[in-house]
């Protein structure tokens, strides 16, 4: 039986990934371009959420059980600005726990696969 290291495993399984969910918000509840967004979100349960969301995205155990990415989004009118933002986040956050380019490159492929789901909703 041929066995795939998903990225999910690479980058060390649930307890790496709750690190950087963490730190990349920390990143972005710091960055005045998209702060305001998450004014009114429970930040608690927004990390599981996050947490769940790229354990999945990444090849892990899917336990995600939260909304499709339209009806997550909805109301908030995204634009490419903010995605980038995040995005950039997203790559800092994976960089400062040492993964490597063609690894956050990899992570930031898939999510970006996720991008016409998310904006302008
Ligand atoms: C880059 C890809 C993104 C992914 C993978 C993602 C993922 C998620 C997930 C999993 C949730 C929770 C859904 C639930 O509660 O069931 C969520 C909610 C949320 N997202 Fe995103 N998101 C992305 C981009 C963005 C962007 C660009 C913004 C704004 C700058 C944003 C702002 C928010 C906010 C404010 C909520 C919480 C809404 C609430 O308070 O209920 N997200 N997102």
């Amino acid at each position: 039986m041929v066995s795939e290291t998903t990225l999910y495993d690479k980058l060390g399984g649930e307890g790496a990934i709750t690190a950087v969910v963490d730190y990349f918000y920390e990143l972005v509840l710091a960055d005045e371009t998209v702060k305001h967004f998450f004014n009114n979100t429970d930040m608690e349960k927004q990390r599981k959420h996050q947490a769940k969301f790229f354990s999945f995205a990444l090849g892990g155990p899917n336990q995600y059980t939260g909304a499709s990415m339209a009806k997550a989004h909805a109301g908030m009118n995204l634009q490419e600005e903010h995605f980038k933002a995040i995005a950039t986040h997203l790559h800092d956050a994976l960089a400062h726990f040492g993964v490597g380019a063609d690894e956050i490159n990899q992570v930031l492929a898939k999510v970006s696969t996720l991008k016409d789901d998310i904006l302008h909703k």
